[in-house]
């Protein structure tokens, strides 16, 4: 791997962590173990290294605890647990928020709670004071050094858990999921399209189109683009029971942008990676929840001019991340 001292900057990425002070147990397939209480552990140790790396910023990909939190009157408390840990670093932290954090709270809380880093992004961002795109969409963008550009997108913007159930995207959400999901139990897939399930969600109309201004902006400025989302976007890099419901449609204002070099996601608990035709590389994190204790499950990324190092730490693979296409002074 190139030399990490020559990197424009470093942050670090984490998902899933889904905390809970209970008892391990299993995926609802039963196929993996859940680490609940464990969980933080690693969190603990993943902080302590990027601290150690100095990285320039973290993004927490969603789902930092579990929903068995809830009904146990332990979200509060889960979630000052887990804070605490993210309070260790001197970096800033950027949440990005997964299905957990709407089991455990309403998009109002959760818009007043410490997981609303939006704040956080400061000078980098085009809008004074960081604002979100609208009062009640939860996607931010900065600038964590000059030349590159962090979108934080919300994958709950159309979604049944997401909205409260009064208002008209949880109705759009609710016929959608509907029209393409029969089961009596929204959460169990259908046969074809098995990401119409109620714990996925989508981007509404102004949400894409926010997300093509600051694109094309980008584009003009010749950034460097990475993008996250709790929600995998690309079928290649997940299982397609993981994908947000409208994924085709994000894709399309991704390929349409020279600026994009990296979409990263957590959610799919197993990780995944492909790059698509454009070149632009698509990163599934593993989820630290299923992450035995003896090992990890986190990144830290390293950007130079031409490439983003991935390192991964435990079952995380180091990837090297090239740039799709060159950015030059006549473009
Ligand atoms: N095949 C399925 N059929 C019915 N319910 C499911 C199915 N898969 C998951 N669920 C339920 O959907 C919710 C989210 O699933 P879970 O595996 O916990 O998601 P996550 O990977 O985000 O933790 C849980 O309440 C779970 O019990």
């Amino acid at each position: 791997m190139e030399d990490r001292a020559r990197a424009l900057f470093s942050f670090g990425i984490i998902a899933d962590v889904q905390y809970a002070d209970i008892d391990d147990g299993m995926n609802y397939r039963g196929t993996r173990r859940r680490f609940y209480r464990n969980s933080v552990a690693l969190l603990r140790d993943a902080v302590r290294h990027w601290e150690e790396t100095r990285v320039s910023c973290v993004i927490q990909l969603g789902d930092a605890i579990d929903g068995y939190n809830k009904s146990r009157d332990a979200s509060e408390r889960a979630l000052d647990t887990v804070m605490t840990e993210f309070e260790k670093s001197s970096a800033d932290v950027h949440h990005v928020w997964g299905n957990h954090e709407f089991y455990n709270f309403s998009r109002d809380s959760l818009m007043a709670s410490a997981l609303n880093s939006a704040g956080r992004a400061g000078a980098g961002s085009d809008r004074a004071g960081s604002d979100l795109i609208a009062d009640d969409i939860y996607a931010y963008e900065f600038s964590p050094a000059p030349k590159f550009r962090f979108v934080l997108l919300d994958a709950y913007d159309v979604s049944v858990i997401g909205r409260d159930a009064s208002s008209e995207k949880h109705q759009q959400a609710m016929t959608l999921l509907q029209k393409h999901n029969s089961n009596a139990d929204l959460n169990q897939p259908p046969a074809h399209e098995k990401r119409f399930v109620k714990f996925n969600g989508g981007f509404s109309a102004e949400q894409l189109q926010w997300l093509d201004a600051v694109l094309t902006l980008a584009d003009q400025r010749q950034e460097r683009v990475t993008v996250f989302s709790h929600l995998p976007v690309h079928p290649d890099a997940t299982d397609s029971i993981c994908l947000a419901w409208n994924y085709e449609e994000l894709l399309a204002v991704l390929r349409a942008h020279k600026s994009v070099v990296i979409f990263i996601s957590g959610h799919d608990h197993d990780g995944g990676f492909c790059t698509d035709p454009t070149g632009v590389h698509h990163v599934t994190l593993e989820g630290v929840i299923e992450t035995h204790p003896d090992t990890s499950a986190f990144g830290t990324v390293y950007v130079y001019e031409d490439q983003m190092l991935l390192k991964g730490s435990g079952r995380t693979a180091d990837r090297v991340l090239k740039y799709p296409r060159e950015i030059t002074v006549s473009e």
